[in-house]
């Protein structure tokens, strides 16, 4: 695994009116690592994932990559960057009206020009990537399991070869088994492709399963980047009660 970042977030400040929600936050993704983002709930994880992606314009500070500040970036550059891009938001977003296959075929029509059988077939390797069967693709999003929503999201992420991968709450709303299922495929695609993966969750599971590091979010900022080894013998009271708590600590165990 490189240490070059291939995202850096420098003193980033965001607020909403006069609500600040982030206050300096520095973060560093290196290439090819899985890294999480944990805090407390309304702590500033999904405002940063959105700040990252250039949803949410920054009040302060610059968000790098590959060195590049993402606001003095073109409109082509930052399409280029886009297309490296794969994203799993909250509820996977698939469009209702859309056929999982459709859903998946959305970013490479917008983005490739292909013969229409050969971008089927992206489409069909795409499904069978993120582990759903073919019978799948005629699906509509209604017709699915939460577990079969989020596969046919993440197929759509991957639609188009990205290098990075940004997964919000992947797990969220997932039985165990299914959740557990999901972190195997999460693990098993950063290894096979080498994606660089960032993703928000609570799921303590999910951190020791998929996580090579894991950020902490509070006070508004990032007060820790670190392995979930370390982590656990970090001294803020937030880092110990989340990962030394009873969950935390069955967790570390299994
Ligand atoms: N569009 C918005 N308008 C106003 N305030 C917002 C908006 N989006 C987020 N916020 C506020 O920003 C803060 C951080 O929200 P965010 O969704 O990033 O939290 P979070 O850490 O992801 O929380 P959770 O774990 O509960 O999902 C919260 O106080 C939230 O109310």
């Amino acid at each position: 695994m490189s240490t070059r970042p291939v995202i850096e977030v420098r003193g980033l400040v965001t607020r909403f009116g006069s609500h600040t929600v982030h206050d300096g936050v520095d973060l560093e993704v290196r290439r090819g690592e899985v890294m999480g983002i944990v805090g407390g709930s309304g702590s500033g994880k999904s405002v940063l994932l959105h700040a990252i992606l250039g949803l949410k314009k920054p009040d302060g500070g610059e968000i790098f990559y590959d060195g590049k500040a993402l606001s003095r970036m073109s409109a082509d550059e930052r399409s280029a960057l886009e297309r490296r891009w794969g994203v799993l938001f909250q509820g996977s977003a698939l469009f209702s009206s859309l056929t999982v296959k459709e859903n998946i075929l959305v970013p490479i029509r917008e983005h490739v020009s292909l013969p229409p059988a050969l971008m089927d077939e992206i489409a069909d390797l795409k499904l069978g990537l993120a582990g759903l069967g073919i019978e799948a693709a005629s699906k509509y999003p209604s017709e699915l399991s939460g577990g079969m929503k989020k596969r046919a999201g993440l197929a759509r992420a991957l639609a188009l070869d990205p290098d990075v991968l940004f997964l919000d709450e992947p797990t969220a709303g997932l039985d165990p088994i299914s959740a557990a299922a999901f972190d195997e495929l999460i693990r098993e695609l950063s290894r096979t492709l080498g994606l660089t993966i960032l993703l928000v969750t609570h799921d303590l599971d999910t951190l020791h399963a998929v996580c090579d590091r894991v950020a902490v979010i509070a006070e508004k900022r990032i007060i820790a980047v670190d392995t979930i080894a370390q982590l656990a013998n970090h001294p803020h009271p937030w880092i110990q009660s989340y990962f030394g708590g009873p969950r935390g600590r069955a967790a570390l165990r299994s």
